[in-house]
């Protein structure tokens, strides 16, 4: 089976530094380590209350990072028009409320159609790789696709936040379905929001996902075991699925 590939958040380590206002850690650095590690792509959230990547970080993360850089962004006008200035080799559209902790849910393409048909043409005209991160729904993947987004990101936060065995394995069978669904309808499927050391194999197992995007996760265990351990320990727990 083909390898699962990893693309490591690291929105976090600017969570870090946002907490005193410092310079440090720099989020550039950290992409560095994890690209040294293994990562195979750098994600990055610029969200529009800038409370951890900021501006900055893209433009200088836009010439640092040596894999790819997959920017997450809201289907706003600014940050699209920050997405055609950069010119990341991926955009993730996400959806995004001030209030929220972390992301809440996917992204509703059924409800704001035409919207997510725009950015997603005006990003590919410019040549990026436009996701839609979307719960494993068939009415949001049918119009991800009617959108000609080529990637969708399902959105696995349900499953990570599973209170119990009975709702996790629902939540893994919903998830396993949209997967399949998705690959058949020709998208390319990655996953991501909530995985970690030990729910991550179940999903990592799923032939169809191309890539999982780890953020959170990897930060927390890089403040214990350090970030080049807690990319390679990520990495082998996805060889470990695919084998
Ligand atoms: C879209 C998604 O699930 C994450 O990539 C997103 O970055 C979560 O937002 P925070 O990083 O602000 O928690
Ligand atoms: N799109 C998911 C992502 O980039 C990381 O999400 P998390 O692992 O920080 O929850």
């Amino acid at each position: 089976m083909k390898d699962i590939l990893l693309g490591v958040n690291v929105d976090h380590i600017a969570t870090l530094r946002q907490a005193r206002g410092t310079n440090y850690p720099d989020p550039a650095h950290a992409a560095s380590v994890a690209e040294h590690a293994g990562a195979d792509g750098i994600t990055i959230h610029l969200r529009e209350d800038r409370r951890h990547i900021q501006d900055r970080d893209v433009y200088v993360m836009a010439k640092t990072i040596q894999t790819r850089m997959n920017l997450e962004i809201a289907v706003t006008d600014e940050m699209i028009n920050i997405a055609l200035d950069v010119k990341p080799e991926y955009v993730c559209l996400v959806p995004e409320k001030r209030e929220e902790l972390t992301t809440e849910g996917g992204l509703d393409v059924v409800a704001n159609f035409e919207k997510v048909k725009q950015a997603t043409a005006k990003l590919a005209e410019a040549g990026i790789k436009v996701s839609l991160f979307i719960d494993a729904d068939k009415a949001q993947l049918d119009a991800a696709k009617s959108c000609q987004a080529p990637y969708v990101e399902i959105h696995t936060g349900a499953y990570a936040d599973a209170t119990n065995d009975t709702v996790l394995d629902i939540e893994l069978e919903r998830i396993r379905s949209g997967v399949k669904y998705a690959h058949d309808l020709g998208l390319i499927v990655n996953a991501g929001h909530g995985l970690h050391y030990h729910n991550v194999k179940p999903i990592a197992a799923m032939p169809e996902i191309y890539e999982l995007n780890i953020g959170h996760a990897i930060i927390a265990r890089a403040a214990i075991d350090g970030l080049d351990k807690a990319v390679r320990d990520m990495k082998r727990l996805l060889i470990e699925a695919r084998s």
